[in-house]
This record gives C-alpha cells, structure tokens and sequence, in this order.
C-alpha cells in the first residue's frame, strides 16, 4: 500500500504517561515507555513530560532504541496573550525540535480552550470572534516563518474543546493563513469525536497535512460523555479515547487515502487512556498489528 520509506510510524507517549494528568503513569518511567515502543515495532515518537530535557541523554536513550523524535506539541496562546510571549516560547520549543532532529513542530492554539477546565466537552468549547481569528491568523502566519528558519515547518492541531474543533472551523484557519507558512496535522480522533468526517478533511486539505496522530474512539463511552456532560479529561480517563483497532474508526479508506496520495511524513498512534486499565504495552501491540493488517506496514 505505502510505497516503501515515504511513511514513518510512531507511538506517543501519552498511553504511558499523560502530560495534562500527570497521576496517570506515574509510576511507568522514560525506560520503560521507550523500551515497550521500540519492543512493539514503532521508529518514532514525540515527547512526553519524562523525557530528559538534555538532548544528548535523550538522543542516547533514543539511539540505543532506534528511535527518532517526530515533534512535540506547542501550546500557543495566539487569540489571548501578547505575542512575544508565544514567541519565546516557541523559539526555545524550536530549538530543542530542531536539535533533535524533527521536521515539524506541533502548535496547538489554547487560547480560551477548555481542555484542562472542567466543564462539558460536548456545550463549553469556544467560538473565536472575527478579532481572535485574525489574530491567531497572523501569529500562525509569523510561527511558520520562525519555523522556517530552521527549514522546518508547523503543524496546527485542530483539537476538541478548543476553538479549532469543527470542519468549518479548520476549513475556515486553511483559508486565512498563508499556506507556505501553516501546515495541518490531521487526527482521526478529534475529528471523529467532533462528529466530522476525517475523510472530507483528509480529502479537501491533503496538501496542507504533514502529519497524522492516529487515535480511535470508543463510540459508546463518547456517547455517555455527552449524555452525563463529562469534561474532556474525564472522558479521557473514562476511556473515551483508545489505539487503532480498539475503538469504533474504520482505517481503512484512512490509509488507503494517504498511501494513494502518496502522503509522506510521520503517522504516530496516540491515544490517551488511564494506564492502570489499558496497559500500554499491549494497547501498543494492538495498534502495530492493527497497522500492519490494515495499512500493509
Ligand atoms: O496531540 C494531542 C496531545 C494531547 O496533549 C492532547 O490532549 C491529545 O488529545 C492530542 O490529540
Ligand atoms: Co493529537
């Protein structure tokens, strides 16, 4: 199906340790997290809060595994903080990135998200004033060109809860942003909780997607997070979230498209659940022989 060396496959550390809710994993440390991964059958990863901060002990623990660091997330404040504070941070995130290697760099834009709040994922997410959509336009638009400096490029996650959610809404941030500045990462996840249809966004902005987080949804606990008006790191804890082949997203006609298409970049599992119920060496395994039966990788 994939042509041989254009798609790279990785696992995110989010199964073993969770950044938002750091009690879940705690006990699982970098070792461990990287060790199951590379035992699994996956090349890559992006970064987690146990990571070493010193790039030459994480490249050490990374080679020793054959591993290569994909990205990691950035959380931009575009719509609600002055922009040089964005700024510095991004640059420092950048240079660490860049360092280790990685072509793209993960932004997500948390200005007035609810993903840490505690309020109901499906009735609280934010709707961005014209205002707002102009400014995270612009500063996206300045993000892309800090990135390009380096010859790498930002990836913009579109994410439940927070103001890029929908279709419409990242149909809508395509247009007013400049596409030689703002790529997209596509997340199965997050557009089928949303109730999108990932084709259609795969389909229309393929040419904008440099990077694909693989994660599948159990429709009936995302049905009882809508009912009971849960927040979203409940439902995560809940299970609302699980690997490729776990939950209710048919990948196929998904992998069909991007190998067609001739998608080259990095497709990294990521699915957030509470380690102590989905132990997250099997949940890995799961998902590779998922992968392989599906996608032909
Ligand atoms: O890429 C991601 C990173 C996480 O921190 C986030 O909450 C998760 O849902 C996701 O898609
Ligand atoms: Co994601």
């Amino acid at each position: 199906m994939f042509k041989d060396h254009t798609v790279k496959l990785g696992i995110c550390p989010i199964g073993w340790t969770n950044d938002d809710m750091p009690e879940l994993g705690s006990g699982n440390t970098f070792e461990q997290c990287v060790s199951e991964m590379a035992l699994a059958g996956f090349e890559g990863t992006e970064v987690g809060n146990k990571y070493p901060k010193d790039t030459q002990k994480l490249k050490k623990a990374l080679e020793l595994r054959q591993l290569q660091i994909a990205s990691a997330w950035f959380s931009s404040f575009l719509t609600t903080r002055p922009f040089k504070e964005t700024k510095e941070a991004f640059i420092e995130h950048r240079d660490f990135l860049y360092e280790m290697g990685s072509k793209v760099i993960v932004v997500s834009e948390q200005g007035r998200s609810i993903q840490k709040e505690d309020v109901p994922l499906f009735e609280a997410k934010p709707h961005f004033s014209e205002g707002e959509w102009e400014l995270l336009a612009e500063g996206l638009n300045l993000l892309g060109e800090l990135a390009r400096e380096k010859g790498m490029d930002i990836v913009f996650h579109h994410h439940m809860g927070t103001g890029v959610q929908t279709k419409e809404e990242i149909d809508k941030l395509m247009d007013i942003t400049d596409e030689d500045k703002v790529s997209l990462l596509f997340d199965t996840g997050h557009l089928y909780l949303s109730g999108e249809d990932p084709m259609e966004v795969l389909n229309l902005h393929f040419p904008r997607i440099k990077h694909v987080h693989l994660k599948d949804v159990r429709d009936d606990v995302a049905a009882q997070v809508r009912q009971k008006k849960t927040a979203f790191l409940d439902g995560v804890k809940e299970g609302m979230f699980t690997v490729p082949g776990n939950g209710n997203i048919d990948f196929g006609p998904i992998f069909e498209t991007l190998a067609h298409k001739e998608y080259r970049g990095w497709m990294l599992v990521e699915a957030e659940q509470d380690p102590s119920i989905a132990n997250p060496l099997e949940q890995a395994i799961i998902a590779r022989n998922y992968i392989r039966e599906k996608a032909e990788i």
